[in-house]
Order: structure tokens, then C-alpha cells, then sequence
């Protein structure tokens, strides 16, 4: 199937700063893709090259196949989300959504993002959260197929970011828009899109499903992305890999030193495991995050905030995960 968005080989320096080298990715109608990686990686830049307000150096964009690496931005057919929602302060919520779209249907459009009643009202009497509505209004008034978003949520506080995440991931799926989306929140792209794509220094480095880079990570960059992680050596001996914390399984067969990814749900109270220190506990809701040392290892543990801590504390790794050693030359100086 031809994908709705397709980088061929794009790569942009700025002087001598390669920006992004060599940058191929799909994007497939009804998907949400998220851009993820340290700062500096290219993210907004891609997305800026996507948009049409940078010019790559070589490589193509397509749209559906046919090329839009040459047409400026407005006739692109794809939609923005700005982190700041760019709304026009002086236009009404109904001005500003009707802004490109004058003849879009104003009560359907407030009627999807939440906004009925709202209409007459201008942005500085609206929440962050109206406000990022009326901005993914005014973006949808236009049918894009495409959308892209810039950190959309990085204005609204803890509590309301999780709510609007969820409900602008249905609304887009109602809609069916492709969405690429740059973030640096591990949570957003865990919970908000279908496939991350981990940059590195202007490289695409992994892109598969959220649990799967989560899950089995390629590198230590890669399991960085998304959240903390714990690297420890191992022996393998097919699938069956032994540890200084004990024995675990492996996701596919290997012979001989491997390095794993551990993330800190993975190690688990056992009282036939290692002996273990705990140095400290940190309450956080509904779970605790414990820092321990085995042997001279430092180890981060996350459970449930109702499991009593065994005393003394014996660990094991989780035996239900499948461990995917990280290739070699990928976790070195990482
Ligand atoms: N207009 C520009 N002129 C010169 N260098 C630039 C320009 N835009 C980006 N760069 C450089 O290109 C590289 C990639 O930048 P980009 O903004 O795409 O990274 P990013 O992953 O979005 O970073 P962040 O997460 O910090 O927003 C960086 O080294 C940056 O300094």
C-alpha cells in the first residue's frame, strides 16, 4: 500500500551541522507516529522539512506517491499544531477556527473538539487546554490528511495533559488523519502514538510499536528514549541468559556475553533470588521506586506501593519477560 508520507533519503545540514542525514520513514493513513530522541536530533527540523518551511539538501518528500518536496507549504495539504497554538489573539474561537476554512461547518467542528458554546470567546479567556482545541479545530477546518504536531501538549499541566492526550488521540482517530508528532515526553509517546521513531543525531535509529522499542529496544539510546533503564551484562547460552541478578530469558537465542536493558519493573522481590541492599524508597502514588545495590550494581526497582518490601530483600528478574540483548557496537559509549 503506498504510504500517505514517505521521506526518501532526506537529509538537511545547516552549515556544517547535519541536521538530518539520510532520513527515510512511512507514515500510513490513521496512523500516529511519534519523532522521539535527545535534543538536537533533528525532530523539528524533520517536521519542518515535512511542512515545507525548510528545503532538504537531497532526498525526497512524497505525498501519496506523487512528489511535494518542491511546492511551498500551503499547497502541501497538511495541517500544523504549533506547541504554542499560534491563535490569533484578536480573533474569536470561531474566527480562528474559520480562519483558512471559511465555508467549514463551524457546529460540527466545536461539536468534535469540545468547544460548543465557546465560539464567541477569544483565546486569552480560553484554558491551555480550550486553547489546543481550537488550534486542532482550526487545523482539522481544512480536511488535511496529514497533520503534524509540535509538542502540542507541553502547555497544559500534569493533570489535564493525560485527559487531552486521550481525547485528541480519539478525536484524530474519528477523523482518520495520519499524525507525525514531535515530543520529548516518554509518557506521550508511549500512550499517544502507534509506532516511535527514535532519532539520533539525524539518523533514524528504531522505529517499530511503543511496546515494541519499550519492550525490546535495539540500543541504549533507543531504551533511553523512552524511559529509564538499567544496563547489565550476561552470559547467554541460547535463550536462557545468566546475570549477577540471576537467571532471566532471552527474546531470541544467542550464545555467549550479552547486554541487557532492564527497565525497573522488570527486578522483583524473590526470596529464593540474589541478595540485595535497599538504600532508599520513594513514595510516588500508587507506586514506590526503590534504589538498590547487588554487589557493587546500583538498581533502580518499581512496585506497587501496597507490596510490603521484604526484610531482608532477595531479587530476581521478571521470568514472563523475554530480554532482547542490545547489539554491541550499538550500546558502547552510550
Ligand atoms: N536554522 C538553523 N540554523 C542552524 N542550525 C540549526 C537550525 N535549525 C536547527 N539547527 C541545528 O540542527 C540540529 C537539529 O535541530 P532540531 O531543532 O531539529 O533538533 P530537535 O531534535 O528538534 O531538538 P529539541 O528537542 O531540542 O527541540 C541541532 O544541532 C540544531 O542546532
Amino acid at each position: 500500500m503506498t504510504p500517505l508520507l514517505r521521506l526518501d533519503h532526506i537529509s538537511k545540514s545547516f552549515g556544517p551541522t547535519a541536521a538530518v542525514h539520510d532520513l527515510s520513514l512511512d507514515l500510513h493513513a490513521g496512523e500516529i507516529l511519534a519523532l522521539i530522541g535527545p535534543s538536537g536530533c533533528g525532530k523539528t527540523t524533520t517536521l519542518r522539512l515535512i511542512a515545507g518551511f525548510e528545503v532538504p539538501g537531497s532526498g525526497q518528500i512524497l505525498r501519496a506517491g506523487q512528489p511535494i518536496t518542491a511546492l511551498p507549504p500551503e499547497r502541501r495539504g497538511i495541517g500544523i499544531v504549533f506547541q504554542d497554538y499560534a491563535l490569533f489573539p484578536h480573533l474569536s474561537v470561531a474566527q480562528n477556527i474559520l480562519f483558512g476554512a471559511p465555508d467549514a461547518d463551524l457546529a460540527a467542528l466545536c461539536a468534535l473538539v469540545g468547544l460548543t458554546g465557546l465560539e464567541q470567546r477569544f483565546p486569552d479567556q480560553l484554558s491551555g487546554g480550550q486553547q489546543q482545541r481550537v488550534a486542532l479545530a482550526r487545523t482539522l477546518a481544512v480536511k488535511p490528511d496529514i497533520i503534524l504536531l509540535d509538542e502540542p501538549f507541553s502547555n497544559l499541566d500534569a493533570s489535564l495533559r493525560q485527559r487531552a492526550r486521550a481525547e485528541m488521540r480519539r478525536l484524530l482517530k474519528e477523523t482518520g488523519c495520519a499524525i507525525l508528532l514531535v515530543t520529548h515526553d516518554q509518557e506521550e509517546a508511549l500512550g499517544f502514538a502507534d509506532r516511535v521513531a527514535v532519532m539520533q543525531a539525524g539518523r533514524l535509529h528504531q522505529i517499530d510499536t511503543a511496546r515494541a522499542v519499550y519492550d525490546h529496544p535495539i540500543s541504549a539510546i533507543a531504551a533511553r528514549a523512552l524511559g529509564p533503564v538499567m544496563l547489565i551484562d550476561g552470559i547467554a547460552d541460547g535463550d536462557a541468559c545468566a546475570t549477577p541478578l540471576g537467571p532471566c530469558r532471552l527474546a531470541s537465542p544467542a550464545q555467549g556475553p550479552v547486554t541487557l536493558a532492564l527497565r525497573p519493573h522488570h527486578i522483583l522481590p524473590d526470596p529464593n533470588g540474589t541478595p540485595a541492599r535497599l538504600i532508599t524508597s520513594t513514595f510516588a502514588g500508587g507506586q514506590c521506586h526503590h534504589s538498590l545495590q547487588v554487589a557493587d550494581i546500583d538498581l533502580q526497582m518499581t512496585l506497587s506501593a501496597a507490596y510490603p518490601l521484604p526484610d531482608p530483600l532477595f531479587i530476581a528478574l521478571d521470568q514472563m519477560h523475554r530480554f532482547s540483548p542490545l547489539s554491541p557496537d550499538q550500546y558502547q559509549g552510550n
